[in-house]
């Protein structure tokens, strides 16, 4: 993942420019999506820069009645306090856009009182608030950064910086006052399209080098802060004073590709590089939020992955695809998009609650009317497939618990024809699968794919090692024979 890096005179026109990217950036949204979720921040050129939007005349060219505002932290005090982040944006812009932007688009944190009366409950009322909304991908994300690197309330070594499957979390003992924050966590950070992160000032450049540089998020918390489709740092000439001049400075844009400090950021930092090939659209994206609100564990594939789920099917000329373990609908959507009129997919889940967010999911996504998700354990879905004599399927993706892969096995080849494609995920298990006696289950169910695949006469297969944003995996290829 490269960072853009834009670098401005000073602060004075640092914030004119994120005003007027902001505000272009909005009218081009607005020509192709609505509505435009913007997540504001604090600070001294996030305000500032709230103030320009205020002052531009171009602001009128916004629909803002199409506008979301969201707050990326702030500070825990009672509403109305002149510290807190959504006082200061109100005085800055909001309050002058008056009627202009509906107040129900306003989503403040909620702020210190009897009823919500610590972080931890203002966090949860906010988590909730953006699950009601739809749990929406943020078009842009505004981040200011402290000297010591923060951005929200992300602070360096803070406990905050490790919550993950939650989009806001509860701070205390912030070193900048006031200790009480609210925060969104890097998983609502890194859902964001594009993050922005502004930054002024010569107490700011040792951060900014560091940031840029690819310093571990514990002790640069702004390392951390990447958006989907863009991550760009708005800077002044004194905040880059210690990156030195590399020859990409010596205009005012560069592109910092972040050092990786271990083999598995190496492989997230591959992943992101060639994430271009492979982009999300909104439903993807909607599609993996609505599972991550939605409480489902985060093991979904990757888009790399998906995006290889949709070529095979593509490539086999796939018209009917089975999936055994739905999860949340993610590489449901990669393979139905892959279907030709009139294909269809049928996909199995032991889970109602994870089937029914799925369901909603693919709904949104277009592609319901010839997606069924079944519910229940897929071993007797399989049963009831091959007793009702479905007609037979082109490929199957089997990425359910692990143990079962064996029986799943032998009844696909009831509910397919030769020639037809078998992928089997998650059959590396960081390398576990070597070891005869390994207690895990999951590790003893791939090792039993193996033992039958070496014997099968209708099965000829072959297994790929994978590394990437889901660590260390890989999957195996099969193919039904005659
Ligand atoms: O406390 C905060 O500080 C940061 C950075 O503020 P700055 O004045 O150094 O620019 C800000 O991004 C954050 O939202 C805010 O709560």
């Amino acid at each position: 993942m490269t960072r853009d890096v834009v670098v401005h005179p000073d602060a004075r026109v640092l914030a004119e420019s994120v005003a007027a990217r902001l505000l272009t950036h909005l009218v081009d949204v607005q020509s192709h999506r609505s509505p435009v979720h913007v997540v504001l921040t604090g600070g001294t050129v996030g305000i500032a820069s709230l103030a320009a939007v205020a002052a531009s005349p171009v602001r009128d060219a916004v629909d803002w009645s199409g506008v979301h505002l969201w707050w990326g932290d702030e500070r825990f005090l009672p509403e109305g306090d002149p510290d807190r982040n959504e006082t200061q944006a109100r005085d800055a812009l909001i309050d002058a856009l008056g009627d202009a932007l509906p107040v129900e688009n306003v989503h403040a944190m909620p702020a210190l009182s009897d009823d919500v009366p610590t972080p931890e409950a203002a966090a949860d009322a906010y988590a909730q608030t953006f699950a009601a909304a739809g749990s929406p991908a943020f078009d842009v994300l505004l981040l200011g950064m402290g000297p010591d690197g923060h951005v929200a309330s992300l602070f360096p070594g803070h406990e905050a910086l490790a919550v993950t499957g939650r989009p806001t979390v509860g701070v205390h003992g912030s070193p900048k006052p006031p200790p009480e924050r609210v925060s969104l966590t890097y998983d609502a950070i890194r859902g964001a399209r594009e993050v922005w992160v502004v930054a002024a000032g010569a107490e700011k450049a040792q951060a900014v080098a560091s940031a840029l540089r690819g310093a571990p998020v514990d002790t640069t918390p702004a390392a951390g802060a990447l958006g989907t489709e863009r991550t760009l740092w708005l800077v002044d000439i004194a905040a880059t004073e210690t990156l030195g001049t590399p020859a990409a400075l010596s205009t005012t844009t560069a592109a910092f590709p972040a050092a990786p400090e271990t083999a598995s950021e190496l492989w997230t930092h591959v992943d992101h590089y060639f994430s271009v090939l492979t982009p999300e659209d909104a439903a993807l994206v909607d599609t993996r939020h609505a599972a991550t609100a939605g409480g489902l564990p985060d093991i979904a594939v990757a888009p790399n992955q998906g995006k290889l789920l949709q070529l095979l099917a593509q490539a086999t000329g796939a018209r009917r695809i089975l999936e055994i373990g739905t999860l949340g609908g993610y590489s449901t959507l990669w393979l139905a998009r892959a279907l030709p009129e009139g294909g269809h997919l049928t996909t199995l889940e032991l889970e109602p609650e994870h089937a029914r967010i799925a369901t909603e999911s693919l709904a949104q996504a277009g592609v319901g009317s010839f997606v069924d998700v079944l519910v229940g354990p897929a071993a007797d879905t399989l049963d009831s497939l091959i007793a009702e004599e479905t007609e037979p399927y082109d490929l199957v993706f089997i990425d359910a618990d692990k143990q079962s892969i064996p029986r799943y096995l032998e009844q696909t080849l009831a509910l397919t024809h030769p020639g037809a494609v078998v992928v089997v995920d998650n059959v590396v298990r960081g390398g576990a699968v070597i070891e005869p006696d390994h207690a895990d289950e999951r590790v003893q169910g791939v090792r039993a794919m193996v033992e039958l695949l070496t014997r099968h006469p209708r099965y000829d297969a072959t297994v790929v090692q994978t590394v990437g944003t889901k660590g260390y995996d890989g999957f195996a290829l099969l193919r039904v024979l005659g």
